[in-house]
């Protein structure tokens, strides 16, 4: 039970929580219940912190929708009597008419469970299951129907030809006419035999959710929110009317890349180029040869408005999707199965759900928010994973383009020009000109800093500098980023390019152009909490724009929600949300919750070892790191440990360059060999894709042989989401502190911006590079924090964790910035006394049964 008396049962958790969930729970709730403006959370992995915010938040909710039904009634109630001026009623008949107006509601509530029970087998029996088990036929039928739009391979490339363009936008307007074809439609509800479902009376769903709140969750990977629907499956609270089964409403939302159904526009790769494919199909009406000389408007799954059929379908598809708990993929299959895009259909269920999951992009982003009709106004919203939550709302709203790119883009753009100048209308070929022109005077405006020596990494610009001594203005750059938006040009040049040259543009995490528009937005729109900076990478040179304030993006969440909760497995250190995040928030409205781990104190030891077996200090920073006496000290080390730790380690280097550096140096000497003989040596490579491959083989070395060591890095693939749970890592290792780098042009940026922050209002210098340094500090230990939480997954694990420099030992303000639970572990011994890590370690593992 926490404090107030409340325990599982309170909550409904499927499971006997653990006392660690119970408190979270409490707390959570208490943020929620008591007005708390923020509710900062941290809960280690494996701890079912899912859980804690699904029973927690649900079970508020419903309690808190009982009382508003309640209130209605007693509210409705007043009204009457007011309206009749003599309360002589007995108390009888008003608890009758209270009865009454409660089971109105509470009818219309059991109508549609009833209605969606008749859903829940049909999705059950037909869609998931069918699509799963005969997918071939599905895929066949779907691939049959869309024949004629897989044909539109043209001869003339006429799809990579934007519309033509007048400048005063006329082409804009998304043509809200596109008919989407009757002989189609007709055709879908023949082969699916829905014409039963769609003149169902669909609208009950409409009328059964009077609540302002909703919980809205989210996380930063797919993956994660699919976690986050199936631990939602494993629950069930109580109703908010007695005597009915209410479902929990839930809706996972996501981006097209997930839901899209379209036969080509959802093969693209890269989510910009299935956005703008998607919406160019909408703006254009592309005619399509196929059999029978079909012509296809727009995407034949848009949802239609006027049209009856279509909004049957999209009903039945909320329905379906509120019959149980789905996650993204069920959704998908409906869309598919209903001929229906998903993608807009899952709007219809906005206003019913209880909790609707979502990417942080839909969330974080207002124009997303307005798109989808999402009401943060008294919501709860969670924010998961919310570690990186500062630097994902910088990087959404930051931009860059380089010096190399730039001139590809030129290249490209030429070329297209060249291909195409016939087809295209006066206001594209001007249009395009113009980006031509703005590209080179970015290169020049680089290279001539270049050449003038003013280029160094965090340098600012000024927007007006870059076309102080040519003829572009402002004023274009708004134009063309009108444009750019309207055209879709650079989904129309990808597409080209990629037919051409094979080259999967796709894959990049951004293709070019959409980078370099992208960039021209930020030069069009900068914020004023933003700055553009030179960086350089390699021999390359950049312009970054970076938004520095993150606070302001944040704000009108934090000022429309009835709370917020961050929470995460490694949140420590927590001021940097207070200071940065929300710092206009009174601290007096902010929880903050670090909770232990739920595995016994003796299930983890934390040295922080400060020198080598050979008496050599350890400390790896920029300057001493490449000491080879301290490298080699580093091995023997390594070795020492390696006889004395059962099964699997897991060793973070601070970076790729480090990790090879002291490889090879090991590998002059026999430390490697030995090292290796002892436990197999397995590492990460920067480049790799065969993630699974390496950790495949490494598992199975563990349990063949005498175990494996697996080389990683701080803030790499393995470094966060992936777990090591028994076995897999009876010990971690991190290997010095993982500053990042002093010298980037980002840091500079940040450094400075918050320095002149902390001036501002303080005018005190030294408070004021402090305050940088705390900043940068608890960027490292936040890093350390999410590699080193890798091995401890369940109740009965255990394992032990070397931090490897005198300075975890020697700077309190260091291990003051580690997790609570690991900071708690860390053993008290003479830091320079190697023998007692090696006699604490064996006997340790000895303890727990381990054979050495
Ligand atoms: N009290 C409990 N008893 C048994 N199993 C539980 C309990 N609470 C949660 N679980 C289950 O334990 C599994 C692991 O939960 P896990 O700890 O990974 O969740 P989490 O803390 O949210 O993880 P992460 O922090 O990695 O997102 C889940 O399948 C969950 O259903
Ligand atoms: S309307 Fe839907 S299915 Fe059609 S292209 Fe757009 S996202 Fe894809």
């Amino acid at each position: 039970m926490d404090a107030c008396g409340k325990d599982g049962n309170f909550f409904s958790h499927p499971y006997e929580p653990y006392h660690i969930q119970v408190q979270l729970m409490g707390a959570i709730y208490d943020v929620i219940d008591k007005n708390y403006k923020i509710g900062l959370f941290e809960s280690p992995t494996g701890t079912g912190k899912t859980l804690s915010i699904i029973c927690s938040t649900m079970t508020w909710l419903r309690n808190y929708k009982r009382q508003l039904h309640l209130d209605q009634v007693n509210k409705l109630e007043s009204k009457k009597e007011e309206e009749e001026e003599d309360d002589d009623e007995p108390e009888w008949i008003k608890e009758v008419y209270k009865e009454k107006i409660l089971s109105k509601q509470k009818n219309l509530l059991k109508d549609y469970e009833l209605h969606l029970d008749e859903f829940k087998s049909e999705v059950d029996a037909t869609v998931v299951h069918e699509i799963k088990d005969n997918g071939v036929d599905n895929r066949r039928r779907i691939k049959k129907i869309k024949i004629s739009v897989e044909n539109e391979d043209d001869d003339d490339d006429n799809e990579f030809v934007p519309k033509d363009y007048t400048s005063d936008g006329e082409n804009s307007q998304i043509d809200e006419n596109l008919k989407i074809q009757a002989e189609i439609r007709d055709l879908l509800i023949k082969v699916e035999g829905l014409e039963d479902h769609v003149v169902r009376d669909n609208a009950l769903g409409d009328l059964i959710n009077e609540c302002p709140t909703t919980i809205f969750y989210s996380s930063r990977t797919h993956s994660q929110l699919n976690q986050f629907s199936h631990q939602v499956k494993l629950t069930n609270f109580k109703s908010s009317f007695e005597g009915v089964q209410e479902r929990i409403k839930y809706l996972p939302l996501a981006s097209r890349k997930q839901l899209c159904v379209h036969p080509k526009i959802s093969k693209f790769e890269n989510v910009s180029l299935i956005n703008d494919g998607c919406l160019d199909l909408q703006q254009n009406k592309s005619k399509v040869k196929g059999k029978g000389n079909d012509v296809v408007e727009g995407c034949q799954y848009f949802p239609k408005h006027s049209d009856p059929i279509s909004e049957n379908l999209v009903k039945r598809f909320r329905d379906m999707t509120f019959s149980e708990v789905h996650d993204i993929e069920d959704l998908h299959k409906i869309g598919e199965k209903l001929t229906i895009c998903p993608y807009y259909s899952v709007r219809s269920g906005v206003n019913i759900s209880e909790i609707i999951a979502l990417p942080y992009q839909l969330l974080l982003e207002k124009s997303a928010r307005d798109v989808l009709g999402l009401k943060l106004k008294d919501s709860i919203v969670i924010i998961d994973e919310a570690h990186n939550l500062l630097d994902t709302i910088s990087a959404m709203n930051s931009t860059s383009i380089s010096l190399q790119e730039l001139s590809d883009t030129k290249k490209t753009l030429k070329f297209y020009m060249n291909k195409f100048r016939t087809r295209l209308n006066g206001g594209n070929r001007v249009n395009l000109a113009k980006i031509i022109k703005m590209v080179d005077i970015l290169q020049n405006f680089i290279i001539n800093q270049r050449n003038s020596k003013m280029v160094t990494p965090g340098k600012e610009i000024q927007i007006l500098d870059i076309f102080s001594d040519n003829n572009g203005d402002i004023l274009n750059i708004h134009k063309l980023d009108k444009y750019l938006s309207v055209s879709k040009i650079a989904y129309k040049i990808e597409g080209y390019m990629e037919k051409i040259t094979g080259r999967k543009s796709m894959h990049r995490s951004m293709p070019l152009l959409f980078k370099v528009t992208a960039f021209m937005k930020s030069l069009a729109n900068p914020s004023r909490e933003g700055k553009f900076f030179f960086d350089k990478i390699g021999e390359d040179i950049s312009i970054n724009y970076m938004l520095l304030d993150s606070s302001e993006i944040f704000r009108e969440i934090v000022e429309h929600a009835r709370c917020v909760i961050l929470a995460g497995g490694t949140m420590e250190p927590m001021e940097d949300y207070e200071h940065y995040l929300f710092p206009y928030i009174d601290k007096q409205k902010i929880l903050k919750f670090s909770c232990d781990h739920i595995i016994p104190d003796d299930n983890l030891k934390v040295f922080s070892v400060g020198k080598s077996c050979n008496g050599l200090p350890f400390e790896f920073t920029f300057d001493k790191r490449n000491d080879n006496k301290m490298i080699d000290g580093l091995g023997f080390t390594f070795i020492e440990l390696a006889k004395n730790i059962p099964g699997g380690v897991v060793v973070f280097f601070p970076s790729y360059k480090y990790l090879f550096q002291v490889i090879s140096q090991w590998q002059k000497s026999t430390i490697y060999s030995i090292l290796n003989k002892l436990k197999k040596i397995f590492k990460e490579e920067q480049n790799s894709t065969e993630l699974d491959d390496l950790l495949q083989n490494y598992s199975l070395e563990i349990l063949n042989n005498k175990g494996a060591i697996l080389f990683s890095v701080v803030g790499g693939k393995l470094s966060e989401g992936i777990n090591f749970s028994d076995n897999l890592a009876r010990a971690v290792i991190m290997i010095g502190l993982p500053f990042p780098n002093l010298f980037s042009g980002e840091i500079i940026s940040k450094r400075k911006y918050i320095y002149d922050q902390v001036f501002a209002k303080t005018q005190n210098k030294q408070m004021s590079l402090e305050a940088c340094t705390h900043f940068y500090e608890n960027i490292c230990m936040r890093a350390v924090n999410q590699s080193i939480g890798r091995s401890i997954r369940h109740i009965g694990d255990y394992a032990t964790i070397y931090l490897i420099d005198k300075r975890y030992s020697e700077n309190t303000r260091i291990s003051s910035k580690l997790s609570g639970w690991v900071r708690k572990r860390l053993v008290t011994y003479d830091i320079n006394d190697f023998r007692q890590v090696v006699n604490t370690t064996r006997s340790f593992f000895v303890n727990k049964g381990d054979r050495i």
